[in-house]
């Protein structure tokens, strides 16, 4: 059996086609220009070969091609179809229509023809016509130093409605989605001037005008009458987006400081290939423009998941979501390359999953980012919390103390008498020399829990310094703070240490003050508890010593 009777039948347009049509189709390779004529006859002499894909591809800088067609309207009436040519970039596509051996309608579409779009408003090549009954030939030359892949369909009304609102609806949800996640991290750049949120702005904004490009749509609505642009748009495009993709991994992946000599050549490869862009642009050579893109972004694709891998080793965090959002771009690219080249079935979600891949990786990357945000944050919380804490008993320090009792010390709060105690263990020196200094931490860490143990929720403890620590009770008067303050003496010299053997007991002394009138400020009360601290101790230590608001001529005394 012929093979060649299984592929290229006719087809009869009272049947549904929902896929493509490559196997009706025949092909052949222009060598020299032809015209419609030309390439009729070579069809009828049986020079056209059927096409064995249901998706023709002829890869970059293929010489132009002619499809033909043969369709069948075996009712009374026109039938009207459209025939759908699922391919944005393409530069010329010609159509011819044939009845009875004459041409009986053409059309001229592509990105070479001004103004094609604005008359159907898609961004794609649909053929209209009102088929009469009998047998029609459609003759398409389709020519394109971009990648010639051409998805035929063949649709009614319907069908092609459908198509379109299913266009409408996705990419009106992708560019929608992009656009806000654009702005909101070009906002977060403005606001915080971290560089990585610029790069993913402009990563973002590539990508954006990348789809626009190769989706047919910025053709319609942004550059309507450039045509030249049109054509050079995809490549140069393909390298910003690289580009800025490669910036934003420097920047996010913090390769500067983990791998200096890979951050510098991936700076050079962000100036070689614009560079190489430019030159391909003037010396107006699409082709090379168009292999130096697809190199780029082939190297694009790979290079982002070895960097990924490359720095999670580093121990970057922030690695884990780059990695995974990489490998679902990379797997989204395969994807549509694999259908566009036929080797898995070719339809609008294979067809589109690099946009949708990339879609998610894009997401990914801005939850990479708000972790990354999120994990500087705490490590600042944790850094100021440090830099407020004594690292051996963990209690507050000096700085604290003074940050967080200052703002409670108002006037209110002075006349309803706070009091501040000072403890200070006695003899520390001696347990230091007698036990050890690890003996002597040991000591400071259980008084300083007990301490923190016995008091109110309140009451601010802190490490005042060596062996004292400082209490500030707000709303306690003198009598409560002395009982506190007698207890706490009591309770520290009831604590038992063991050292080689050896039973140690430690005791402390405690200065007390109360504010009042004449002693109204923080500084006032600190010194007046520091004097009565030094009267406990010089009264024989392991007592306490408060004073209702001695006088100046007291402290005087006391400190004498
Ligand atoms: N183990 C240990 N010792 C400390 C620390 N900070 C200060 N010291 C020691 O605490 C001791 C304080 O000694 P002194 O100021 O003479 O006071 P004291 O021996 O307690 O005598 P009195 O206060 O008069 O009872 C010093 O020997 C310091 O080296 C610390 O964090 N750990």
């Amino acid at each position: 059996m012929n093979p060649n009777a299984v592929h290229a039948k006719e087809l009869y347009l009272s049947d549904k086609h929902n896929k493509p049509i490559g196997l009706s189709l025949k092909q052949y390779i222009e060598d020299e220009r032809l015209n419609a004529s030309q390439a009729y006859s070579l069809l009828q002499q049986g020079q056209f070969s059927p096409v064995s894909q249901h998706i023709s591809n002829y890869g970059i800088n293929a010489k132009p091609v002619w499809l033909s067609l043969t369709l069948i309207n075996n009712s009374q009436t026109e039938q009207e179809k459209t025939i759908h040519i699922d391919n944005y970039w393409l530069d010329e596509v010609s159509s011819f229509w044939f009845a009875d051996d004459h041409i009986i309608h053409f059309e001229h579409q592509g990105d070479l023809s001004l103004f094609y779009q604005q008359e159907s408003q898609q961004p794609s090549f649909n053929l209209n016509y009102r088929y009469p009954p009998g047998k029609t030939t459609v003759l398409i030359r389709v020519q394109t130093p971009d990648a010639m892949v051409i998805p035929v369909y063949l649709f009614d009304q319907q069908e092609m409605a459908k198509k379109n609102a299913f266009n409408a609806y996705s990419y009106g949800f992708l560019y929608g989605s992009i656009t806000a996640l654009l702005i909101y991290n070009f906002i977060l750049y403005v606001g915080l001037r971290l560089k990585s949120y610029l790069f993913y702005s402009l990563y973002l904004l590539n990508f954006l005008l990348l789809n626009f490009a190769y989706s047919g749509h910025g053709s319609l609505w942004l550059w309507p009458d450039s045509p030249i642009w049109q054509q050079w748009s995809i490549p140069i495009l393909m390298v910003s987006f690289c580009t800025s993709g490669i910036l934003f991994a420097c920047h996010f992946l913090r390769l500067k400081f983990q791998l200096p000599t890979l951050n510098k050549i991936l700076k050079s490869l962000c100036i070689i290939f614009p560079a190489l862009m430019l030159l391909a642009a003037v010396l107006q050579d699409r082709v090379l423009g168009l292999i130096f893109a697809f190199d780029l972004m082939l190297l694009f694709s790979g290079l982002m998941i070895v960097l990924g891998i490359l720095s999670l080793n580093f121990g970057n965090i922030s690695a884990r979501f780059f990695l995974i959002a990489s490998i679902s771009s990379m797997i989204g690219i395969a994807i549509t390359c694999l259908a566009v080249w036929a080797y898995i079935p070719f339809n609008q979600f294979t067809y589109r999953a690099a946009e949708l891949e990339v879609f998610i990786d894009v997401l990914l990357l801005a939850l990479a980012l708000t972790e990354r945000f999120r994990r500087v944050e705490n490590e600042k919380t944790i850094a100021e919390k440090m830099a407020n804490m004594d690292p051996l008993t963990r209690l507050n320090n000096r700085r604290a103390f003074y940050q967080l009792v200052e703002p409670q010390f108002t006037e209110r709060q002075v006349k309803k008498a706070a009091s501040i105690l000072m403890v200070d263990i006695d003899r520390f020196k001696s347990i230091n020399d007698t036990y050890g200094h690890n003996f002597g931490d040991e000591v400071l860490v259980k008084v300083a829990a007990l301490i923190r143990d016995t008091l109110r929720k309140n009451d601010i403890l802190a490490r005042w310094g060596g062996e004292e620590f400082i209490i500030f009770l707000p709303y306690t008067q003198e009598q409560e703070a002395s009982t506190l303050a007698t207890r706490l003496c009591e309770n520290i010299a009831k604590l038992s240490f063991t050292q080689s053997q050896q039973k140690v007991n430690v005791t402390a002394s405690i200065g007390i003050v109360t504010s009042c009138s004449a002693i109204n400020q923080l500084p006032m009360l600190i010194e007046v508890a520091d004097k009565h601290l030094y009267q406990a101790k010089r009264a024989g230590r392991n007592q306490i010593s408060a004073g209702t608001s001695p006088s100046k001529e007291r402290i005087d005394k006391l400190a004498t």
